[in-house]
Order: C-alpha cells, then structure tokens, then sequence
C-alpha cells in the first residue's frame, strides 16, 4: 500500500462481543465473542441463518441493548457502558433506523413523519420542514409530501422512512430486513437508494437480511452462525481506507 494512502479508524468497531439471554434457569448464548471493524461508508449485509443472532447484534451496534462482554465503539465514542438515558441520547443524534414494517406514524403526513426526529435537535420549525423536504427530496418523493403513509405503497412508505433515519445525518444507519415486507420492484428501489447513501453520500449502512439479492447490492457481507461470524477472522481487524 502507498504511504500516501490515509488510513482512517473504523466507524464501528466491535471488540470481543459476547451476550447471552436468560430465561428461567436456562442461558442461552446468542453470540460469542464478536470482534468486527466497519468501515465508514461501507453498506455491510449481515446474514446468517434465522436465530443466528443478527438482530441482537444489530441492536448492540445501534445501542438498544448491551453487551454481556466486550467493547463496541461507534465514530470514535465507546457506547459500552453507557446508561439508559445516555444511551437514548447518543441514538438520537447517532443512529437511523429502517425496520421491517416502516414504523411510521398513521397520523402524520410523510413531511412530518421525516420532521419527527429533528423535534429533538431544538432547530426551529422552518429549518426543520426544509431538512425534511430535502429528505424526501433525497429519496424521490417531494411529490408526496402531504400523503399520509395509508396513501402510501409499501415502497413509498419505506422510502419516507429512509428520509426519517437520515434526517438528522447520523453516524450510521441501521436496517433490520427493510426489504422482508417488499415485492421485488419496491424492494429493488430501497436497495439501490441505500446503495447510493453509501456511494454518493459516504453513509455507513448496517443491513441485516435474508434475502441473498439484497445482500448482493451490499458492498460487504457478514455472515453469523450460531453466534459467531463465519466468513471472517474473528480477530484480525481490518483497516479502512
Ligand atoms: N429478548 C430475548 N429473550 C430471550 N431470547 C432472545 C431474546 N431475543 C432474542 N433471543 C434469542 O436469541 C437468538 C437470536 O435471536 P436474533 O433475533 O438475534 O436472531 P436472528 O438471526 O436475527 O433471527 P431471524 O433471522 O429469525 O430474525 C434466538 O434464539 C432468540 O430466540
């Protein structure tokens, strides 16, 4: 490698993660000793067969749960550790999220849906709305701007809620299966719009999925196997350029 090439720390950076649920007398082990570097602007699929322990991993990295053991360091901050309300602070500012089913709010037109997370930043309301319209601008839907999402195709509804995860320009996104509820065309859009918040934009986008196509746009793949990452040394880590 030149020396001029710059070598930057990873976004992400998983060190020796292990969790385990309890349940009666009985412990299950959900993941062992994870150890993972993500590099910022990556758009990473995590796959592994069903009980494999990719959402309990996703929701570590997006700081919804902690770990039994290791440490987990999102752009350059240590989350392990931090309390409840710390926690939901830092996700505020740090994390978008894209699930399965949208999650959007039936009651609130699609600009107000995406407006939501900035009600937190304490910008003032016209700041605000313009953040949102370009959000939906960003994802093809300044057109539909004041549909409620029960007008909106499963697609579109997706899409606003790619707008609501990147509103606030978070240090990553997050998506648990976004295309599981899709048919293949809708799910082709919202692939090739992460695709681009990667390419274009440097997003870092952490999707876990079952679907091998939707892997296959990913620039990265991951793969978990009764809690352990397969495809992967787990204890070389990687350096991002
Ligand atoms: N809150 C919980 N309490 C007890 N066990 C849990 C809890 N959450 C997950 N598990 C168990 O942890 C294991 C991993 O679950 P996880 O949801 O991470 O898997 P997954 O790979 O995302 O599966 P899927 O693809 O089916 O969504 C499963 O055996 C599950 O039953």
């Amino acid at each position: 490698m030149p020396e001029s090439v710059v070598k930057h720390p990873p976004i992400v950076r998983i060190e020796g993660v292990g969790k385990a649920y309890r349940r009666g007398k009985q412990t299950i082990r959900v993941l062992e000793k994870i150890t993972l570097d993500i590099c910022e602007g990556d758009f990473l699929a995590l796959m592994g067969p069903s009980g494999s322990g990719k959402s309990t991993l996703l929701n570590l990295i997006a700081g919804l749960d902690q770990p039994d053991e290791g440490r987990i360091t999102v752009g350059g901050m240590e989350i392990t550790g931090l309390s409840e309300t710390e926690l939901a602070r830092w996700r505020a500012l740090h994390v978008g999220f894209i699930f399965q089913f949208y999650n959007l709010i039936p009651v609130l037109t699609a600009l107000e849906n995406v407006e939501l997370p900035l009600l937190l930043t304490g910008l003032p309301r016209k700041e605000r709305r313009e953040h949102a319209r370009s959000a939906l601008r960003l994802v093809n839907l300044e057109d539909r701007l004041d549909h409620y999402p029960g007008e909106l195709s499963g697609g579109q509804q997706q899409r606003t809620a790619i707008a609501r995860a990147v509103v606030t320009d978070p240090t990553i996104l997050v998506a648990d299966e976004p295309t599981g509820d899709l048919d293949r065309a809708s799910a082709d859009d919202v692939l090739r719009l992460m695709e681009q918040l990667a390419r274009e934009l440097g997003k870092t986008v952490i999707m876990v999925t079952h679907d091998p196509r939707a892997a296959k746009r990913a620039h990265s793949m991951k793969v978990l196997d009764k809690g352990v990452l397969t495809d992967a040394p787990q204890t070389a880590l990687s350096e991002c350029l």
